[in-house]
């Protein structure tokens, strides 16, 4: 079993919210690899990074993807920072994985003041900046599908992504 969609894409890119609208077009479940993380800690992951520190929630975001990779068969998101590890990277290959691209500005304010997503607590602009161009290789690297986001709609994404797949 394996999903028919791997969302991948910066803080802001849109992967939840295009991929609930995907998932509902295709008519198939989706699931946001965040939530699963949530689940198993059994709490928010602003309190994940707080009581455990990030390489905590990297230890348990690499297994919630690689389970949901290998037992979901719908639309999966997954949180900005995954493809960050080379086991994820790796286990994303053969998978279909979409691209949402996203530039600085309408990034920054779609996070608004970064409530919700602890990297981007101190200083959303910069840090968005940074994160944007460290991870673009890694997200070109999986990536099988590349769509653009910047000045459109999620359901006008989401309908795009649905007629290709
Ligand atoms: N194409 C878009 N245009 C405008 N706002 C968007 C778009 N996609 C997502 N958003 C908004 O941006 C915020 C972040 O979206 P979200 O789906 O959580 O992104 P991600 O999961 O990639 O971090 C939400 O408030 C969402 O409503
Ligand atoms: O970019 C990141 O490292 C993160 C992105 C978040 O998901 P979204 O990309 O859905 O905001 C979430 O996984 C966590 O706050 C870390
Ligand atoms: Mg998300």
């Amino acid at each position: 079993m394996k999903p028919r969609a791997v969302l991948v894409g910066p803080p802001g890119a849109g992967k939840t919210t295009v991929g609930t609208l995907l998932a509902a077009a295709l008519d198939v479940q989706f699931r946001d690899v965040d939530v699963d993380i949530e689940a198993v800690a059994g709490k928010p992951i602003p309190e994940i990074f707080i009581d455990d520190g990030e390489d905590h929630f990297r230890a348990l975001e690499r297994a919630a993807v690689a389970s949901a990779l290998s037992t979901f068969d719908g639309v999966l998101a997954l949180g900005g920072g995954a493809i960050l590890a080379a086991e994820t990277r790796e286990l994303l290959a053969g998978h279909t994985v979409v691209y949402l691209t996203v530039e600085l500005s309408d990034a920054v304010s779609r996070v608004g003041l970064g409530s919700g997503r602890p990297l981007l607590a101190l200083n959303p602009r910069a840090t968005l900046k940074y994160l944007l161009d460290q991870r673009r290789p890694l997200y070109e690297q999986v990536a099988t599908i590349t769509v653009g986001t910047d000045g459109r709609t999620p359901e006008d994404i989401a309908a795009e992504l649905a007629g290709k797949l």
